[in-house]
């Protein structure tokens, strides 16, 4: 079954499109990145699907269901970002106690294991956290809620290396023994991509790419090779990236759809090939059409001046 669907979802601001013509699918039980540079639409996205946000036109769906204002997504439905308001008034503990209230799945055995092991105070009021404490707390409330689509908009923020690595490995080990749809923004791709079973790359506002995490690593090959080669060889072929380098060189990077053959022909003249990497494919996919070249540029410019 699917959990969330969209097509053709468009959310507009003021003058500013956020979305445009987003379609994807997402199965049950999965975990899925979102990934897209800053301002890419990712939250926008989340906080539709959490009924959070009204959309402009197209289809969204979870389980089913138009999420606005929807009684049935809201109750099966967290979202964890780290502009979480809590009563102001209730201590930590406190907040933890109403979400066994809240959330019918809730495990408060889990939400007092993970908050001892992060040496939290009971008393302490949510709004005194620092920055990576906070999104601590936060992520602990997701992670005990057990919501059938638990949703984490960016849930690292000013959490140190240790305890990220530590929201991984928790997090991996409570989907595994209760499978349920997991939705993590990210910057951080390289971090999880040992946790992730797929990933939707944004861009502008619309899907760039929708596949599974596997997929994604050898989704894309790097050629250098003299330019007038390596684009001879590139004749109906997907180019995601180019640039020119010293000496009548370029790096071009291509979807990876060759075949021995066509390998056999490159190395034969010269190009070198190498792999690259999930997290640069994606800033690749999402380069802008009319790049600004690469912050170098800004620098030899100011020289020239
Ligand atoms: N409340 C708002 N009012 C006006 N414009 C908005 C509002 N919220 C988002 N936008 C605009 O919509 C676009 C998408 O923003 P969004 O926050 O969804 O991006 P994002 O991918 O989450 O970015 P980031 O990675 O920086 O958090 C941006 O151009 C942003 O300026």
């Amino acid at each position: 079954m699917k959990a969330i669907k969209c097509k053709d979802l468009n959310k507009r601001f003021y003058r500013k499109n956020a979305l445009n013509d987003l379609s994807f699918s997402i199965e049950e039980n999965k975990i899925v990145g979102v990934i897209g540079r800053n301002g890419a639409g990712k939250t926008t996205l989340l906080k539709i699907i959490a009924g959070l946000l009204k959309e402009k036109s197209g289809i969204v769906e979870v389980y089913g269901r138009r999420p606005f204002n929807n009684l049935f997504v809201s109750a099966n439905t967290i979202y964890i970002d780290d502009a979480m308001n809590f009563p102001a008034a209730l201590t930590l503990k406190e907040i933890l106690e109403e979400g066994k209230r809240f959330y019918h799945q809730w495990d408060h055995d889990l939400a007092l294991r993970l908050f001892d092991y992060f040496g939290f105070d009971p008393k302490q009021l949510h709004n005194e956290l620092s920055k990576g404490k906070e999104s601590t707390f936060n992520m602990i409330v997701g992670l005990a809620s057990r919501s059938p689509l638990t949703i984490f908009d960016e849930p690292t923020t000013g959490m140190d290396a240790a305890v990220r690595k530590d929201f991984y490995r928790a997090l991996l080990k409570d989907y595994l023994a209760h499978p349920r749809t997991i939705l993590l923004s990210t910057h951080h791709l390289e971090e999880m991509e040992d946790l992730l079973e797929e990933v939707l790359v944004i861009h502008e506002g619309a899907s760039r790419l929708h596949t599974s995490m596997d997929d994604l690593k050898e989704y894309g090959v790097g050629l250098t090779g003299k330019k007038n080669v390596v684009d001879s060889l590139l004749i109906e072929k997907e180019i995601i990236w180019i640039k020119e380098q010293a000496f009548d060189s370029c790096y071009a990077v291509i979807k990876n759809d060759f075949t021995d053959q066509e390998y056999r022909r490159m190395q034969e003249a010269g190009i070198q090939v190498s792999p690259v990497k999930a997290n640069d494919l994606c800033i690749y996919l999402t380069e802008s059409e009319h790049g600004k070249g690469s912050v170098d540029d800004v620098f030899d410019r100011s020289a020239d001046v």
